[in-house]
């Protein structure tokens, strides 16, 4: 189980290896995005230049047309319209259309339709546009503006054109006729084709009305179609002069940015548009690579940073587990310790504990000037114990003794050991001789009351003898085999006075032994 401190330096671990992944996802992400918008914007600029630049380009192809245009409307009226003049006519237009290479043709017709001259040189009454629409619009408009019709089939090419016209007027303002430039719309394709715009992306050509006139890439149904439907023109060309838009083809599905321009001389607009999926197919593969990239880097970090938590948890572990054995050899220590201080046959202190107890005991009374008993117990004729019963039945003999004599042991202070063989020391701090005397009598009435059987004992069981010495209260030269001597002197006078008796050691001339089931007291000799 780790602790909570373990666990906190766990969870910053795995918290900070969390933190970098999370901040590089989004350094990553934010980085990308900011490189996608650039995109969008460099092409939102490129198309937007396009535009203009094709604007530019209509703008100059038309009023090439027209200057030619006014050009051939200031002859008919200057030089009118005699043989002569209209075969020196022709050759203008023909040196015109030969300059300018956008055009087709030139043409001047009369009033009824009729070509007066153009620049093919063809003549014949069969050749008319009383039915084309820009000749029809001027006869029905007084003004003098260049008029852009829809595109047609050109009657002597059979050329795609985009007609570009002027009225002329008689002197008296009604409608004499008109002069027309046919434009090659491939002239157009040609030059659009020359641009780079991708497999999706679009340039178109068109009216104001919303007539398709060029549209690159050429698609057989684009010429002339009405673009009024669409978005690009409908919320955004009709609207307003110019701008770019994002807008989703309804037609391929595809998602473009348009540039759209109007012409500021011609009722023409432009579209440039680049397909939003080219454009970001760079940024798309660029992005594929980083996140590859940043990937590898997080599961780099990720493995390491793994590395790191299982580091740490094996090394708690095994701080752990070193606490654990310390604190197993710290308890076997105390258990060793114990049982070093412990008689393995009694289970009483033994004599080293009761060194280091007396030894203790003697400083703390000598302080404090207090007393210290000290009982001397021995069992009587044990040898004849062990002759007639036997060792091992000694043995259990002298743990119900031991067992019995524990009754002393009623404070924590008191002390019981097993002195040597079959003695028994009682170290009583704190006890006078009387107190002393009465505990001894009490053990050897316990002894008594175990009854064991001694045949070689005249009293028939096992009893025990007790030699009782008192210091009181100690002093500083006391040493423990002071007291323990005196002790061992009561003892063998009541061994000499036929044992199973209490004696009291008494300093000076006599000693005093006290026992209740012989004389009350009697004195041991010094
Ligand atoms: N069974 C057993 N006997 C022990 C042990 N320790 C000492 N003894 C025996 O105790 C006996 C002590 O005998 P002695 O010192 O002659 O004294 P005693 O026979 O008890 O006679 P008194 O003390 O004079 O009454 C010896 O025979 C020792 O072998 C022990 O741990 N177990």
């Amino acid at each position: 189980m780790l602790s909570k401190e373990h666990k906190a330096v766990i969870f910053y671990a795995k918290f900070f290896v969390a933190s970098i992944c999370v901040l590089l996802v989004i350094l990553g992400v934010r980085n990308s995005w900011q490189v996608r918008e650039n995109q969008l914007a460099e092409a939102e600029s490129t198309v937007s230049n396009l535009s203009r630049g094709l604007a530019q380009h209509a703008t100059d192809t038309f009023k090439e047309a027209d200057t030619a245009l006014i050009g051939i409307t200031e002859r008919l009226e200057h030089d009118g319209r005699s043989p002569a003049a209209l075969i020196r006519l022709e050759r203008f237009l023909v040196r015109q259309v030969s300059e300018l290479s956008q055009l087709s043709g030139l043409f001047a017709i009369d009033k009824d339709g009729h070509w007066i001259v153009n620049s093919d040189g063809m003549t014949g009454d069969h050749l008319s546009s009383l039915d084309r629409e820009y000749f029809l619009y001027h006869r029905a408009h007084p003004g003098n503006l260049p008029h852009i019709d829809r595109p047609i089939k050109s009657r002597t090419t059979g050329d795609w054109i985009i007609t570009i016209s002027r009225r002329i007027n008689a002197p008296d303002g009604s409608f004499d006729g008109l002069v027309m430039a046919a434009i090659k719309l491939d002239y157009f394709s040609y030059f659009y084709d020359s641009f780079d715009i991708g497999d999706a992306g679009i340039l178109l050509l068109a009216l104001d009305d919303g007539t398709m006139l060029v549209r690159q890439p050429l698609r057989k149904d684009s010429i002339g179609k009405s673009l009024v439907d669409t978005s690009i023109y409908r919320d955004y060309a009709s609207k307003t002069s110019n701008g770019v838009a994002r807008i989703r083809s309804s037609q391929d599905g595809v998602v473009r940015i348009n540039s759209y321009r109007h012409l500021s001389r011609y009722p023409i607009f432009i579209v440039a548009a680049l397909s939003e999926d080219e454009v970001l197919s760079r940024w798309k593969s660029e992005t594929l690579l980083h996140l590859f990239g940043l990937l590898t880097l997080i599961s780099i970090i990720v493995f390491f940073g793994n590395r790191l938590v299982v580091q740490i948890k094996l090394r708690v572990a095994a701080e752990q587990e070193a606490n654990e054995s310390r604190a197993y050899v710290e308890h076997l220590n105390l258990v060793l310790q114990a049982l070093a201080m412990r008689d393995s046959l009694t289970g009483l202190a033994n004599r080293r504990c009761f060194d280091d107890a007396i030894s203790r005991e003697l400083q703390r009374a000598a302080r404090n000037k207090n007393s210290l008993a000290l009982l001397m117990i021995d069992v009587d004729y044990f040898k004849k114990y062990n002759d007639t019963y036997g060792h091992p039945a000694g043995d259990a003999c002298l743990k119900q003794i031991a067992n019995a004599i524990r009754v002393a042991e009623k404070r924590s202070v008191d002390l019981v050991a097993r002195y040597g063989g079959e003695e028994i020391i009682v170290m009583l701090p704190d006890c006078d001789a009387q107190g002393a005397v009465q505990i001894a009598e009490n053990i050897l009435s316990e002894v008594r009351a175990l009854a064991i059987p001694h045949s070689g004992n005249p009293r028939g069981i096992v009893t025990v003898s007790a030699g009782v010495a008192v210091l009181n209260p100690i002093e500083n030269n006391d040493i423990p085999e002071t007291i323990i001597g005196m002790a061992d002197k009561a003892l063998y006078q009541a061994k000499s006075n036929g044992r199973d008796q209490v004696r009291l050691y008494i300093e000076d001339a006599a000693q005093v032994c006290q026992s209740r089931e012989q004389s009350p007291v009697r004195q041991s000799e010094s």
